[in-house]
């Protein structure tokens, strides 16, 4: 039995400097074995840099980390997960060309001489996966598996290797209602079992749905430590958070007065064909399990997919399908849930990155003052925790990154805003302050498509939701028939919803 007050991790004065920015201040915390202890905090508060720091990926500045009891500041990251100690990022750490075996049992395969035994290895990995319920083919590429499951046995892996302590860093990023609970069911199931576990997450109800303790960090800080989350109300923990009360943004629904964006049978390779429409001031929430349409469609009509057929009007005027860059000349942009793929330039400074690819200029020349007052603008509205404009944008918090990428968008003045995830990875007080200013901008006339896996933030900001599956439009929610229950009735009704 694993003792339940025994520390198996301690941090003592542990600190992070950048340069001339504290990332992280002298901090003391305590994670105790059997225990899945939530890492909170609003974004760039320090909590990927503490779990970096003791997976041993950033150096300290100064201070201790003892793991069971011995002092580990010293050693170099291969040598703590020997010892156990695993971090997992957003991203599934599986290789995805190799197969599910290979990828567990990485680099140890069993060999017949100087060759890899397949059948052994393939036999292996069999019996590891059943040892924790996942059952993968395990000759199938890992790139195969859905997300959740790469997730999985990224996990596995880590188990493989004999862990005493693994860390999810957001772990359940773009995943669906359906499969982040089964994911917390499995991790649940393990943790009985006795593995210890740290958990990062924006969300109140998932931190409150599997850990037993929480650190909770503030600007570098660490402000509670060892509490209980459950004990605690969703108010409660994001105050704490914050450090004041979240006033929580509630839309009021508008009924829009003229259609701006009318699709009308549109074709996206296996999707389709689907007509609808968004009116000026609207936003239309688009609902539907991966792969249903909802979000083919939306990249389809901001130019992202190829189109087979069906036409895209704007205000009346005919776009040309499949054109990125007409798309976003009419006013049309879209952002996307994959800041690493698409949106983000590495080196570039937070001020420019605010205008990549909308430089503001006079007379033929880059409109330098321009660029700053849309760097105070947003800075002022969306509070970026940055070093200064100067900084560049790969060493912001992954949810700075999206504030800034969202900043970008915004300031192009865009007639029809098309929002896939608009708050991934942005902390609660952020997150209302986003959704009240895409509300201001709606009074204007801006048309807004959402989609979004959180039922309450889809609730909270749309007029009207629009459902797909099966490549189809199959239902729309109007008004007060918005709610969570119907929405996730869509979701798990879908053909039922198709025959209707
Ligand atoms: N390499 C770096 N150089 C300079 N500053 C950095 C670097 N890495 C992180 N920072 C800064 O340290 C602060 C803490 O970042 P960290 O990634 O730990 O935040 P976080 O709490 O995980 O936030 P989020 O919820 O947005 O992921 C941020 O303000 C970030 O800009």
């Amino acid at each position: 039995m694993t003792d339940p007050d025994a520390p198996l991790l301690e941090t003592r004065g542990l600190s992070k400097v950048y340069g001339r920015f504290t990332a992280l201040h002298p901090t003391d915390i305590t994670v105790r074995a059997g225990s899945i202890h939530g890492f909170l905090g609003k974004n760039g508060a320090g909590k990927s840099t503490l779990v970096k720091l003791i997976a041993g990926s950033e150096r300290p500045t100064a201070g201790q980390i003892l793991f069971k009891g011995e002092d580990i500041t010293g050693l170099p990251l291969v040598r703590r997960r020997q010892l156990g100690i695993h971090l997992l990022s957003q991203h599934a750490e599986v290789v995805a060309d190799l197969s599910v075996a290979e990828n567990l049992l990485l680099p140890d395969y069993p060999r017949r001489g100087p060759f890899v035994d397949v059948r052994a290895m393939h036999a292996k990995a069999r019996a590891l996966l059943e040892r924790y319920d996942v059952p993968f083919a395990v000759d199938q590429p890992a790139g195969a598996l859905s997300a959740p499951d790469q997730r999985r046995l990224g996990i596995v892996r880590t188990l493989v290797e004999g862990s005493a302590l693994v860390m999810l860093d957001e772990p359940t990023t773009a995943l669906s209602q359906e499969e982040r609970s089964s994911l917390f069911d499995w991790v649940r199931s393990l943790n009985d079992a006795g593995q210890t576990f740290v958990f990062i997450s924006h969300f109140n109800n998932e931190i409150q749905a599997i850990c037993d303790r929480a650190t909770v960090l503030r600007d570098g800080r660490v402000v509670a430590d060892g509490a209980d989350p459950r004990a605690m109300g969703s108010a409660e923990i994001s105050e704490l958070v914050v450090g004041s009360a979240v006033d929580e943004f509630v839309r009021v629904p508008r009924v829009a007065e003229r259609e701006r964006l009318v699709v009308r049978d549109l074709v996206t390779e296996g999707v389709g064909p689907v007509s609808f429409s968004v009116g000026a001031g609207e936003i239309v929430g688009f609902v539907g399990l991966p792969g249903s349409g909802a979000q083919e469609s939306a990249r389809a009509v901001a130019g992202l997919r190829p189109v087979q057929s069906g036409t895209v009007e704007l205000d009346g005027r005919a776009l040309r399908t499949a054109d990125v860059r007409g798309a976003l000349d009419s006013g049309m942009v879209y952002l996307t849930n994959d800041r690493h793929g698409e949106g983000i330039v590495g080196p570039m400074s937070v001020r420019e990155s605010l205008r990549l690819g909308n430089w503001p200029s006079r007379g033929g020349l880059l409109a330098d003052g321009e660029i700053t007052k849309t760097y105070e603008k947003y800075h002022a509205r969306m509070h970026f925790r940055v070093a200064g404009p100067e900084q560049p944008i790969e060493e912001l918090s992954g949810g700075n990154q999206q504030k800034i990428i969202l900043g970008r968008l915004l300031a192009r003045q865009p007639e029809v805003l098309i929002l896939d995830e608009p708050t991934l990875g942005v902390d609660v007080a952020t997150k209302e302050e986003v959704h009240r200013l895409i509300d201001e901008l709606t009074g204007s006339g801006l048309a807004v498509i959402l989609l979004a896996y959180d039922t309450d933030e889809m609730v909270r900001m749309v007029d009207r939701v629009v459902s797909f599956s099966d490549g189809r439009v199959v239902g729309e929610l109007v008004g007060t028939e918005v709610t969570a229950d119907a929405i996730l009735g869509r979701l798990h009704h879908e053909t039922a919803l198709a025959d209707a």
